[in-house]
């Protein structure tokens, strides 16, 4: 059965104690994720707060562990503290310890700004940039995070100058680097399949996509792809997504600087190879020099049209294959 496959083992220190030993875990639910809940728990001698995830073992989980752990040492990335691997309701589990974001998910906060006060494009532009400083970290040790979503977007506390770190690692795939290196000795060129040559570099296009989608709706509140029916996906809304059709409505959109509406244009690219890598959306001006030239206008963030952006737990989108644009 599954719980018999060979496991990988862990390139680093995991504790087979119990957790309970060290922390005290508390019974509320900071939220919950597509493979597992995140509960809060208490250090017992450092008396620190933490955040503690519960999935169970298996291959998948292990490289989600393996891979968030990798990534945790950069600034925008939320910190891996502790790995225990303990059985939990008869299964073997894993109990991933991390630094405890007070600030709760992006999701909630633009909800709340879109009902408070005005949201600038200023502010916008510094979520923006925290969010590709983290994604710059990712691509450059060859990781794809592959499910970049407000929901997975976390501020260290609920002050103005809280930070912003990413989480939720369950997605994440090493994939090799974008410039195909064509001496690995992984296949022979007369017999490789196209998708071989192409899937894996696409992995880290598809977080530029994400991108893309992330600042469109910081910027107005609702996304730029969505169904007309309440389902979370429907026919109409994937070719929308595979024929890149969305608009900048004017009366939302009117205020917005055109330099944004490009930069959302260039990372919702169709063809993932034209779409630009992570270090050229870094070097663009309404992020880069979004201290001094973003406009600060108030963006009146349309508080009818917030109920659109919904959270889609659990819910398996079915993404546009690659060979589509291939066709
Ligand atoms: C560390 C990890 C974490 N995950 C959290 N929530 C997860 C739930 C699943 C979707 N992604 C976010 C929350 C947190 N933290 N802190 N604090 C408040 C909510």
């Amino acid at each position: 059965s599954a719980s018999t496959v060979a496991l990988i083992p862990f390139p680093f220190e995991t504790k087979l104690n119990a957790v309970t030993d060290d922390y005290e875990v508390g019974n509320e639910a900071l939220g919950v994720g597509v493979n597992g809940k995140v509960l809060t728990c208490f250090h017992r001698q450092r008396v620190q707060k933490c955040a503690l995830k519960i999935i169970r073992d298996s291959a998948k989980a292990r490289q989600e562990v393996i891979l968030h752990k990798k990534a945790s040492t950069y600034p925008n990335i939320v910190r891996v503290l502790d790995i225990y691997e303990n059985e939990h309701s008869d299964h073997r589990c894993l109990f991933i310890v991390m630094e405890c974001m007070e600030g709760g998910e992006l999701f909630d906060r633009i909800k709340d700004i879109g009902h408070e006060n005005s949201f600038s494009e200023h502010q916008a532009a510094g979520i923006m940039r925290s969010i590709c400083k983290a994604v710059s970290h990712l691509h450059s040790m060859n990781v794809a995070h592959r499910d970049l979503k407000l929901e997975n977007l976390l501020f260290t506390s609920n002050e103005e100058d809280a930070e912003l770190k990413l989480t939720d690692f369950g997605f994440a795939k090493e994939c090799s680097d974008s410039t195909k290196d064509l001496t690995t000795p992984c296949y022979s060129p007369y017999y490789v399949a196209p998708e071989v040559l192409s899937k894996s570099s696409y992995d880290k296009a598809c977080d530029i996509w994400s991108l893309g989608v992330i600042m469109y709706i910081l910027l107005c509140g609702y996304p730029p792809f969505c169904s007309n029916h309440s389902l979370p996906i429907s026919p109409g809304m994937e070719t929308k997504i595979c024929t890149g059709d969305y608009q900048f409505p004017e009366e939302d959109w009117y205020m917005v600087s055109d330099e944004a509406k490009n930069l959302i244009q260039a990372m919702l690219t169709v063809e993932p190879e034209k779409r630009p890598n992570i270090e050229t959306i870094l070097k663009n001006s309404w992020l880069s020099e979004f201290t001094t030239h973003v406009p600060k206008t108030p963006l009146d963030t349309p508080r009818v049209l917030m109920d659109k952006l919904q959270k889609w737990d659990n819910v398996e989108t079915s993404i546009c294959e690659t060979n589509k644009y291939n066709g």
